[in-house]
């Protein structure tokens, strides 16, 4: 038996593209089907609307149980850890109070107010998937479908378009919430202003969300895509931020660094018209994944593609980024492509749900998954310290704007700023790589440079550190006035490698 188990263990870890491939494949392919058909009946019959309320209120109902119940514990959400973006498992929701909100659906497109009123587990690909075919989108559509509003928000979200628009809560017009005394109450700007600017990066510890409105900008069929080739670590930095400041030039800015001295500065722009046989969709099933697409044109040269909006927008949930290929390596193969292509990608959550204790130790102890945001004048020094400390590439390179509203997460001077998000994703090719103490030496180098840490990924900062990094003022101030102490853990307590497994 014992020998059984073991050779499973052995198949599971180093042929786990074997159960990926005829396993998860079709099960991912089936329930995204599913769903996206049910999406579809509930859109079209226009029955979100009158069931919001009846689904608000069963929130409610779940909040003065845990009243009623003595408050035992604290509350979090009923949403399974394996479902959420993340490689971690919240250890949390074994002993905390459960609370539904299954709030799945698009409730209403408001063409006038230029809005989309969303419930918070409607996730990116199906926003998307509607609003496109609606001539719409919204500003910040981050990139794997399976990012849900309430993430975006409670954690945060961020596009190549973030340089014009901001972050994802800085395109969201207000907040429905369910607070710790049962209530219902809506924010925004102009509206109980001071919980509107708290929620961003607050991992629901103020209250459960149920609605977000979400500002829209009209949809063009193109995204009239260029890609630069850089040659230098010096090129790459300043192409990327001039590139970056024409604001108005340029609606869409991502950079790919393929080693410390080559990457591919991409600056795009939604466009109707296309030029000849310059149509590229990258979203076919058969293409290249797309970031080994962009990597050509370091032999290519300079070139301009004009790319299907949707394509573009979900340009890297085909390959996860570039996390694929640890797990399907032949999955850029042009047969496996065109034979089985049409089932990929397999869902994130599957994956994480079936992934062994070996898988998860091989990840743990071999693999960074981080994102950084950090001022663009740091830019530079950034990149040659993550080079230092891990020697991943890709490298994701993404600019945003960070204006200086109130709440956790804010510029550091009086106005705008420009930063950027480095993301590493992929095995670390330094001999003395340490999960822990790798990450505490990049996270102290972030906060000294003034930057972030996206907390959907492992952080290992102590209080003390974690307080150095965000802004708690406000937060701290709305924590006490809605009495979510005494119901909802604070976000350390949400995010903190203690407290996920
Ligand atoms: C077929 C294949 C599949 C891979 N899948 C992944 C993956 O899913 N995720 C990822 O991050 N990297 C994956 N890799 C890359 C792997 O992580 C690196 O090869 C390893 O981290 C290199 O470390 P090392 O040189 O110290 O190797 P080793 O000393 O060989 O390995 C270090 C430790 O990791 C374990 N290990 C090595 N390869 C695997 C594996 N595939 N799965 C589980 N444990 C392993 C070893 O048993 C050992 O305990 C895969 C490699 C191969 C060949
Ligand atoms: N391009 C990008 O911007 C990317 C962003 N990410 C990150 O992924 C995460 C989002 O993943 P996703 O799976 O969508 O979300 P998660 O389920 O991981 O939710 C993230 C946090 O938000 C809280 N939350 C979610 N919905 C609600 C709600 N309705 N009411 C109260 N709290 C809520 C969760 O609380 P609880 O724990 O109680 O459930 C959790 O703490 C974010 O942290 C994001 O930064 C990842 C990849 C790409
Ligand atoms: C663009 C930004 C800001 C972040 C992208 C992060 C993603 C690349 C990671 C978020 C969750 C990660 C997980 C995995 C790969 C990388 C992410 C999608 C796995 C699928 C890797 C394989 C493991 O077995 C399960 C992981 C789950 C989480």
């Amino acid at each position: 038996m014992a020998s059984f188990d073991s050779a499973l263990e052995h198949v599971l870890v180093h042929y786990r593209w074997v159960f990926v491939c005829f396993f998860l494949l079709p099960i991912s392919l089936f329930y995204e089907v599913w769903l996206y058909t049910r999406n579809w009946i509930v859109f079209q019959l226009n029955s979100a609307p009158r069931q919001h309320d009846k689904k608000v209120r069963n929130v409610q109902r779940q909040v003065k149980q845990w009243q009623d119940s003595g408050r035992r514990t604290k509350m979090c959400t009923a949403r399974p850890g394996w479902q959420t973006m993340s490689f971690r498992q919240p250890k949390y929701k074994k002993t905390m109070f459960n609370v539904n909100v299954n709030l799945v659906d698009i409730i209403n497109v408001d063409e006038e107010k230029r809005t989309v009123l969303v419930e918070p587990l409607v996730n990116m690909g199906q926003l998307s998937a509607t609003l496109t075919p609606l001539g719409w989108t919204i500003p910040v559509l981050p990139e794997i479908d399976d990012l849900t509003v309430g993430g975006m928000v409670m954690g945060t979200g961020i596009e190549s378009s973030s340089h014009k628009y901001g972050l994802f809560q800085h395109i969201c017009k207000s907040y429905e919430l369910v607070l710790a005394d049962g209530s219902v109450v809506t924010c925004s700007k102009d509206n109980n202003s001071e919980l509107f600017y708290s929620i961003p990066w607050s991992y629901g510890s103020l209250g459960f969300l149920t609605a977000v409105e979400i500002q829209i900008i009209p949809a063009t069929k193109y995204v009239k895509l260029e890609y630069k080739p850089v040659r230098s670590l010096d090129e790459a930095v300043s192409v990327f931020k001039e590139e970056t400041l024409k604001t108005t030039q340029n609606q869409f800015v991502e950079g790919l660094m393929f080693n410390k001295e080559e990457g591919v500065i991409m600056t795009g722009n939604m466009t109707e018209l296309h030029e000849a046989n310059k149509v590229n969709e990258i979203g076919m099933w058969y293409k290249p994944w797309f970031f080994e697409h962009v990597r050509s044109f370091l032999k290519k040269g300079k070139s301009t593609e004009y790319i299907p909006l949707r394509d573009y927008y979900h340009r890297h949930t085909r390959s996860i980024f570039w996390e694929i290929q640890d797990i399907i390596p032949f999955g850029n193969n042009p047969i496996f492509r065109f034979l089985l292509g049409w089932m990929m990608p397999p869902k994130v959550s599957l994956l994480k749900l079936t992934q062994t204790k070996a898988i998860k130790k091989l990840y743990e102890n071999n693999h960074i998954i981080q994102d950084m945001l950090v001022p663009i004048s740091s830019m530079a020094e950034s990149i040659q310290m993550f080079h230092d400390a891990v020697q991943v590439y890709p490298l994701w390179l993404c600019p945003f704007k960070l204006n200086n509203d109130p709440g956790l997460v804010h510029s550091s001077n009086n106005g705008d700023e420009i930063y950027v998000d480095i993301g590493v994703y992929g095995v670390p090719k330094v001999p003395n790589f340490h999960p822990v103490n790798t990450t505490r030496r990049i996270e102290e180098y972030v906060r000294k440079v003034k930057g972030f840490q996206m907390l959907y990924a492992d952080t290992y900062a102590t209080r003390e550190e974690f307080e150095e990094m965000f802004d708690f003022s406000l937060y701290k101030q709305m924590r006490n006035k809605l009495n979510a102490t005494e119901a909802f853990p604070d976000m350390y307590d949400k995010v903190n490698k203690h407290v996920r497994e």
